[in-house]
């Protein structure tokens, strides 16, 4: 199984220290909060980057994702948009991670015009990506939260380099049972983002399993060849536990679900 866990969990800390804690817990893979608060944003100089680079080479860790922040569904100028998915595209290439994770935010906007909106500035990223070898997944969250919203607008892209990343808590929330979100974003999936927390009505993030987030359902319909994010947002409820001490468990937990686990 391919685990990795999001800087979300770790806010501020050390692209060094980052490396090690996956090093230390068995995941292969992190996914770095691209956000000028963290180590690792679009506006590292190359030195920086190839520094970054050298960090994860010498642990044997891979940067799955660079998770930005750019809302490609948002109302506004397209060109403001463009120019953070080309940063965050070109990030993510000279980082050697294979994919972009970016929001829909659509606020209040109909649905026709934040579909029409995010189709169209990922198809012009589509290209951009293309050369760059890397693929923008655009992750069901906040206007497009489940797999249904989120497959509409990535088909309407058709672009190999445009596909979706689930995050298990948003669709969950939204109403949609796991084998039809995981349905519905295979055929564009990059990979699945997993959490846990109480209830649908309490998003407070729990240690995986400890919650009542159907995971194993979500981890049955994946199945075992791609890879597996803890987003543990820490970030946003800085009074949860520290996420270093969860992770071996977590890794765990989630590999007992493919091994034919319960929930
Ligand atoms: O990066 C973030 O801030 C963030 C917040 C909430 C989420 O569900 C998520 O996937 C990412």
């Amino acid at each position: 199984m391919n685990f990795a866990f999001s800087t979300l969990g770790v806010p501020g800390m050390e692209v060094r220290d980052v490396v090690r804690t996956a090093a230390e817990t068995g995941c292969r893979g992190v996914e770095l909060r691209a956000h000028p608060e963290e180590p690792v944003h679009p506006g590292l100089l190359p030195q920086e980057r190839r520094s970054v680079v050298r960090e994860f080479a010498a642990a044997g860790v891979e940067v799955l994702a660079v998770a930005g922040y750019a809302r490609v569904a948002a109302e506004g100028d397209d060109e403001a948009v463009y120019e953070e998915l080309y940063r965050l595209v070109h990030l993510a290439a000279d980082l050697g991670a294979p994919f972009v994770r970016v929001f829909p935010g659509g606020g209040g906007r109909p649905q026709d015009d934040a579909d029409a909106t995010a189709a169209r500035r990922l198809g012009a990223a589509a290209e951009v990506a293309a050369d760059a070898g890397v693929r923008v997944l655009l992750e069901n969250h906040d206007s497009h939260p489940s797999g249904a919203d989120t497959a509409r607008v990535v088909a309407a892209v058709g672009h190999p380099h445009v596909g979706a990343v689930w995050d298990v808590l948003h669709s969950w929330r939204a109403g949609e049972a796991p084998a039809r979100t995981h349905g519905l974003l295979a055929p564009y999936l990059g990979y699945v983002q997993v959490k846990d927390c109480a209830d649908r009505d309490d998003p407070t993030p729990l240690p995986l399993g400890a919650g009542t987030l159907p995971l194993g359902a979500c981890v049955a319909a994946a199945g075992p060849d791609g890879w597996f994010c803890w987003e543990y947002e820490k970030r946003w409820f800085p009074g949860v536990p520290a996420l270093p001490g969860l992770l071996a468990a977590g890794r765990a937990h989630v590999e007992g679900l493919l091994a034919g686990g319960s929930r």
